[in-house]
């Protein structure tokens, strides 16, 4: 009896707010909290947020208007955006605000939209985004403690601050802009380093360049020793949890930072996320929009992550390490109520009659799905073993080094790196090529002479055996499968971290390639006439790092389509210059990779352009369909 007392005065307290009378301010906008009646006032009057997130570096900026409309048909009044600083900075001190990077572009139509944003700076913000949004050119300084007080991530984060903040002050609702708060950090509770002197920075550098009244937030997870390291005065504790939490025990956990103050789950997870290998993450639809209403009656703000989830094309998927390294999957469909490729899904319809009950939504029909188009098979062809390109893909040359240098000390982030050397004696019997440290980092496509021998896998495959002759070219082609974004193992150094030993040798002697793949293709390699011929046309399928590539013939029509490649092993595609991902429908979940619509041409042949690091099918095709695939 007493529990049932307690909890009905647990919502009778944070009811108080919906009663509040209207206190309102004279003059200007205002954002605020009232700790009286346990709420947010916006201009005076109490305000619930139900928000929705959206990342906007993961959808192309033609369909950033279709996906807000979506979300504000939904019936929510704001959206939550994180903001990758790798995505604005990919090299150090050089800032990229445009196209799908014109961030400033993005709030305008979510202003113009109607719905007001929850921005996620960072500097880190996880969000399974390569290495949690941090710039891979921190890790130049090799012992770096990221997200610390450490001297040389504070100066680069001040640095990046100075650059963005300035140009998110006008954004401010408070400054007639549509950002009604700011969250410092992210779940920075779960991290190890639990360093007060970064976080009382972060708040420092946020309350100089946003100003005194800008609203600051902290969002960690449900445990109390994540509060403890996450939470610092002076910035608003909130907290996040899905659909296997108790909600009275989650809140009851806010109130003992927030002993007043609005309620606030942060990320309400409506999905999950997949790891290749994984089987996909669902999160059932009536039992979200159930505890998405039981939160509302009971005044609770809250932000649906994600409500658009979209896609991490190129290299921009992260990483776990928690047992072992496990690699992002390219779509973040994350089983939201907005699709991928952006459709309106059964999770969406309930969750907006829920909505319904607790504000006016806009009325008129919900946007319909995009338009999807099957547009088939396409044949390609083999155009060349990476070996047989390096001109093109690496016009400096090799580094030479005794022994293996990573990606970082290359200076090379992202990608694919080739590290050749040749056999130190001959290996009539098969012998073993191992890392001793583990450190391939993350997988080892191996071939000798030009021929595929296997490959080595962090954590998974630290064995295999190979044969050849003294002084055969030893290739192996080394992927960074996306940097770790949560936990302790952030500092996720790529390519050959430790020696390589073939039977009792260590290798030495190397020649490493740094790939400029996507330079490349960009300038319309191979499809431009290129000076290298095909490889010979050749009838078994064949094994091996290669580029392979087609043309899908205009059709007059530039619809979404999804390409399956289920035929083919792993590898990344590209299609009219643009990197769509990652694929590996050997492993799974996802078997189709999202084509938006938009970089499709109606009238020109669209380049196909295919780089398969294990296999390739006897029929070397793709397939366009109309509906995503997942491994049944
Ligand atoms: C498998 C470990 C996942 C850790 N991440 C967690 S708890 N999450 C909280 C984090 O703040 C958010 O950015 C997302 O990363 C989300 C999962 O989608």
């Amino acid at each position: 009896m007493a529990a049932a007392a307690a909890a009905l005065l647990f919502v009778a307290v944070n009811l108080a707010c919906l009663c509040a009378s209207e206190n309102l301010v004279s003059g200007g906008r205002s954002f605020s909290i009232d700790y009286k009646n346990n709420c947010f006032l916006k201009d005076g009057k109490p305000f619930q947020y139900i928000s929705g997130s959206i990342h906007y570096s993961r959808v192309p900026q033609q369909y950033w208007k279709d996906r807000l409309v979506k979300m504000y048909m939904a019936g929510l009044n704001a959206i939550q955006v994180y903001v990758p600083w790798n995505f604005h900075e990919p090299v150090q001190g050089v800032h990229n605000f445009t196209g799908d990077r014109d961030l400033e572009h993005f709030l305008d139509l979510a202003n113009r939209t109607g719905l007001l944003v929850i921005l996620r700076p960072g500097p880190y913000i996880c969000a399974e985004w390569e290495m949690g949004g941090l710039p891979a050119w921190l890790l130049q300084k090799p012992n770096i403690i990221l997200r610390s007080a450490d001297t040389d991530y504070l100066q680069a984060v001040s640095y990046w601050l100075d650059v963005l903040l300035p140009k998110m002050k006008p954004w401010l609702y408070i400054n007639g802009g549509n950002i009604i708060s700011v969250q410092v950090e992210n779940e920075y509770g779960s991290y190890y380093a639990c360093d007060y002197r970064y976080m009382r920075h972060l708040r420092t550098l946020f309350r100089f360049f946003l100003g005194e009244d800008a609203l600051l937030f902290t969002t960690d997870g449900n445990t109390d020793k994540e509060m403890m390291c996450g939470t610092l005065d002076g910035l608003y504790a909130t907290v996040d949890f899905g659909t296997d939490t108790n909600i009275t025990e989650a809140f009851g956990r806010q109130r003992r930072f927030e002993p007043r103050g609005p309620l606030v789950n942060s990320e309400f997870y409506t999905g999950w996320l997949d790891h290749w290998g994984d089987e996909h993450a669902v999160v059932d639809a009536q039992k979200a929009s159930r505890m998405l209403k039981e939160m509302l009656t009971m005044g609770a703000n809250v932000n649906m992550y994600m409500f658009e989830g979209g896609t991490n094309f190129g290299y921009w998927n992260g990483a776990d390490h928690d047992t072992k390294f496990r690699s992002v999957v390219t779509s973040y469909d994350y089983d939201a109520p907005l699709s991928e490729a952006g459709d309106p899904t059964e999770k969406l319809l309930a969750i907006r009659d829920v909505i319904k009950q607790f504000r006016e939504i806009p009325s008129g029909p919900m946007p319909p799905a995009t338009p999807k188009f099957a547009y088939g098979f396409v044949t390609l062809r083999k155009f060349a073993n990476i070996s047989g390109v390096l001109n093109t893909l690496s016009p400096p040359g090799p580094v030479k080094s005794q022994y293996p240098l990573t990606f970082e000390e290359m200076k090379q982030y992202y990608g694919y790196m080739l590290y050749q050397t040749t056999l130190p004696r001959d290996l009539s019997e098969p012998t073993p090529l191992i890392s001793p440290l583990n450190g391939v980092h993350d997988r080892a496509y191996v071939s000798v002479n030009g021929v595929f021998q296997g490959l080595l896998e962090r954590d998974t495959v630290l064995v295999m055996n190979i044969t050849g002759q003294q002084g055969d070219t030893l290739d192996i082609l080394v992927e960074n499968m996306g940097r770790v974004n949560f936990g302790s193992k952030i500092n996720d150094y790529k390519g050959l971290l430790s020696d390589l030993i073939l039977g009792q040798d260590i290798l030495t002697d190397w020649k490493i390639f740094s790939l400029d793949i996507d330079g490349a293709i960009t300038g319309g390699w191979p499809h431009a006439n290129s000076q290298e011929s095909f490889a010979a046309p050749q009838r078994e399928p064949s094994a091996g790092p290669a580029f392979y590539m087609g043309t899908l013939q205009p059709s007059g029509l530039a619809w979404d389509s999804f390409i399956s490649l289920s035929e083919w092993t792993k590898g990344q595609i590209w299609i009219n210059g643009v990197n769509l991902g990652r694929y590996w429908p050997a492993r799974g979940p996802q078997q189709t990779l999202y084509v938006p619509g938009p970089l499709l041409s109606t009238t020109l042949p669209n380049n196909i352009t295919v780089l398969e690091l294990e296999g390739a099918p006897a029929h070397l095709r793709v397939f366009f369909m109309d509906r995503p695939q997942l491994t049944t």
